[in-house]
């Protein structure tokens, strides 16, 4: 398929995208951009579309019609998930997976090398460059005094601030984060907030979140989605008085 050409610079855009599940349409004509630098917001009930959409994104699913473009002009409906992470698209998932037998800086350190396999890692020299790189996320994570230690000891939220910090050193351009305010504290929550809003411009963010304390800490775009298409966007103040929205929420 031709890539489209858009006036707009965005570094994802979704169009008319549909996924069925045994003719059940998961996903119903949606249609999504989002600029580069942009922090998003994607709210929406249960079953509204939200994880499909970003397994379409991801490549782990593929759509029955529509066009995905990254960056522009990359299709990624034409990309597996391996070639997907490799081009910049980076994900998190809302339980966290970091290695709790291996120490913060050892956990960072294993993501900045990629595909290298464990032993592998430790056995390669880490350069100046990416000494000062690892230093400057354990400070955006807020992870600095705790580097030594076993990921397994830290917080709920200290272990989701690691992964996000495993993610973004690895450079992505965009990165989908799944529910991360589950499970924290208030003051975990408000943190992530700030981390979220200090990385983007640097990196695209899509956050789908069912807190909604949390999303307007985020104080950016919502997108609230409903039977596998949007139903409505604009702040969260906005799509809180929108009658289709409340409708949607209190019929839950
Ligand atoms: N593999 C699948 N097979 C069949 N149906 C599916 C599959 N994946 C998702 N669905 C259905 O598609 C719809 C959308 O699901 P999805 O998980 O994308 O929603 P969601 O917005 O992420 O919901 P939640 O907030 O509960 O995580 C739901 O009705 C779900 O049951």
């Amino acid at each position: 398929m031709q890539a489209k050409h858009l006036e707009q610079p965005s570094i994802l855009y979704l169009n008319g995208v549909s996924v069925s599940f045994d003719g059940f349409k998961a996903l119903n004509s949606l249609s999504l951009i989002l600029a580069p630098g942009e922090l998003r917001a994607i709210i929406g009930p249960n079953g509204a579309g939200k994880t499909t959409m970003m397994d379409v994104i991801t490549g782990k699913t593929r759509p029955d019609v529509g066009q995905v473009l990254f960056n522009n002009h990359i299709d990624l409906t034409q990309h597996d998930e391996a070639e997907i992470a490799n081009m910049g698209v980076g994900r998190k998932f809302q339980k966290p997976t970091v290695i709790e037998s291996l120490t913060v800086l050892e956990n960072l350190e294993l993501a900045l090398q990629g595909g290298r396999k464990v032993y592998e890692a430790f056995f390669h020299r880490l350069s100046k460059a990416q000494k000062t790189r690892i230093d400057e996320i354990l400070t955006l994570v807020d992870l600095s005094a705790r580097a030594g230690e076993l990921a397994g000891a830290l917080s709920h939220g200290q272990k989701q601030w690691l992964e996000i910090g495993m993610l973004l050193i690895q450079g992505p351009e965009l990165l989908l984060i799944d529910e991360p305010a589950a499970g924290m504290t208030d003051v975990e929550t408000e943190k992530t907030a700030e981390l979220f809003k200090a990385v983007s411009k640097q990196h695209s963010l899509v956050v789908v979140e069912h807190d909604m304390d949390f999303v307007r800490a985020l104080q950016c775009k919502v997108t609230v989605l409903h039977e596998g298409r949007v139903l409505a966007e604009g702040s969260l103040d906005q799509v809180q008085k929108n009658q289709q929205v409340i409708e949607v929420y209190l019929g839950r």
